[in-house]
């Protein structure tokens, strides 16, 4: 006899009471059950297997001490994750994030939407997620050298090419990386493609670090294409100054676009005329060679202003892309968007728009491309990184660039498939969450209770 599906608000109460304090977790498991729900109501192969709560309990997580010296040799100790979500569809793969407000919470959120986002790349993925509550941010090169040599110290025996491939998230680039490879390397007398994101003269794939923006950008017009619509003379509003905003920013221009803003934890930065190739070059250098803060914009470049602890979304635009952190839209800025005429929102970083904000998008009818589908440009290039490793080749950037075309624009036409309203218009996030759980319910189906 066929089971009834619980209800929505049954499941949730349940996922809250097992979960307390974790906020951000609860709010990505409510955002993709809000629309499972609906959808396997009448599927009772889904509901009766409970695979949504076995989505939403990782597999495992693995929590440990980080022991580091400072340059002043003072003993410093911080708290390392790595949560391995899901792997019925491949080693688990996803980003390791250093940075103050990391905490277990949002490792778990990172690491489930990370399953789905995978998914829907098509290519043999499971999802994870780590990264520590250490912040490199105003640490020397020898700290932060001897802080990612402690945390891979514990991290190695838990990673691999066919168990966990982690790679860069904030706070992680190609420094860390390094670090974190060399370590690796050393620890297991091995040379194998167990971390992604890596620099080209040591196994990495060209494309990577502007996979995640580019492919924002691809999805975005495929989006504003299946509307009629284009992105050449668009005005372009975008939060962040890291690989993701930077590399968003960069696509954006060369398709006719102006960008207007970029921002950091300090504020935001307002160029009217829009930050052109010479600016951008600037910024890369800022931002990501540099380590400085965008403020420093204003000295170099008249007419701009900088908005000092504000977001950027009260700017009048066409298109809004958050690229810097979870939670950075919420309602207000979602109405204020609406307001002044967006016609689409696409999100680079991971889960940037509250609940509520997200809603508005969804109720206002516009293009709202969400985050999982949006920003897997960057863990699909490292898929590729992975299998250029595994056949000891290196593919040049043109092919891999019309790779990730081609996988963005699967990407979409997969949440256009799932996420198509009554009036032919898509509800992406929809979509995305359908298509993204289907796969990996299937295979969960498979291999039967474990
Ligand atoms: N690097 C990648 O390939 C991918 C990254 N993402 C997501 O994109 C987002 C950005 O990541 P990355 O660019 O890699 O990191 P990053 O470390 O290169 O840059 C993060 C940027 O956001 C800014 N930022 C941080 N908190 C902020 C705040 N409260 N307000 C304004 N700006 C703030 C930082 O100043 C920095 O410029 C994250 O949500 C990450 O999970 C998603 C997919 C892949
Ligand atoms: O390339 C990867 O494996 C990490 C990507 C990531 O962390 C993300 O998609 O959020």
């Amino acid at each position: 006899m066929s089971k009834t599906a619980p209800k929505l608000e049954t499941f949730m109460e349940g996922l809250r009471e097992r979960n307390p304090g974790q906020d951000e977790f609860v709010q990505a498991v409510h955002e993709v059950a809000h629309d499972i729900w609906g959808w396997i109501a009448d599927k009772p192969e889904y509901h009766e297997a409970e695979i949504l709560r076995r989505i939403a309990e990782p597999d495992r997580i693995v929590s440990f001490r980080v022991c580091w010296e400072d340059d002043e040799h003072n003993i410093r100790v911080e708290r390392g994750w790595r949560v391995q979500n899901n792997n019925a569809i491949g080693p688990y793969k996803g980003g390791l994030r250093f940075d103050e407000s990391v905490n277990e919470s949002v490792l778990k959120f990172l690491a489930f939407e990370q399953t789905f986002k995978n998914s829907l790349t098509g290519l043999p993925l499971g999802g994870g997620k780590g990264g520590a509550n250490f912040n490199p941010k105003g640490k020397s090169d020898a700290e932060v050298m001897r802080f990612c040599q402690s945390y891979m110290t514990e991290l190695f025996r838990h990673i691999g090419p066919h168990t966990d491939v982690p790679a860069g998230d904030i706070g992680v680039g190609s420094r860390e990386i390094g670090y974190l490879f060399g370590q690796y390397k050393r620890l297991t007398n091995r040379w194998e493609g167990a971390l992604t994101g890596k620099a080209l003269d040591y196994g990495g794939s060209e494309l990577r670090p502007e996979a995640t923006g580019y492919g924002a950008i691809y999805f975005l017009r495929a989006a504003l294409e299946q509307a009629k619509d284009g992105l050449d003379g668009k005005t372009a509003v975008i939060s962040g100054s890291g690989n993701v905003a930077l590399h968003a920013a960069r696509k954006l221009v060369s398709e006719g676009a102006k960008v207007v803003t970029l921002s950091d934890s300090d504020g935001y930065i307002h160029d009217p005329d829009g930050f052109d190739d010479a600016k951008l070059d600037f910024v890369f250098d800022l931002k990501l060679e540099r380590r400085g803060r965008m403020s420093e914009y204003v000295d170099q470049f008249k007419g701009a202003s900088f908005h000092e602890g504000e977001n950027p979304w009260n700017v009048a635009c066409d298109l809004a892309l958050p690229c810097a952190t979870q939670n950075e839209l919420d309602e207000n800025d979602a109405k204020t968007l609406i307001e002044n005429g967006a016609v689409a929102i696409c999100e680079g970083a991971n889960m940037p728009s509250t609940t509520a904000a997200t809603d508005r998008f969804r109720d206002a009818g516009l293009i709202f491309a969400p985050a999982k589908a949006a920003n897997a440009g960057g863990v699909a290039v490292s898929g590729l990184e992975m299998s250029q490793n595994a056949e000891r080749v290196s593919w040049e950037s043109e092919k891999l660039d019309r790779m990730l075309t081609s996988l963005m624009c699967d990407i979409h036409d997969k949440c256009a498939a799932y996420g198509e309203r009554d009036d032919g218009s898509v509800d992406y996030a929809r979509g995305a969450n359908i298509a993204g759980f289907k796969k990996v319910a299937d295979a969960m189906l498979a291999y039967g209770v474990v």
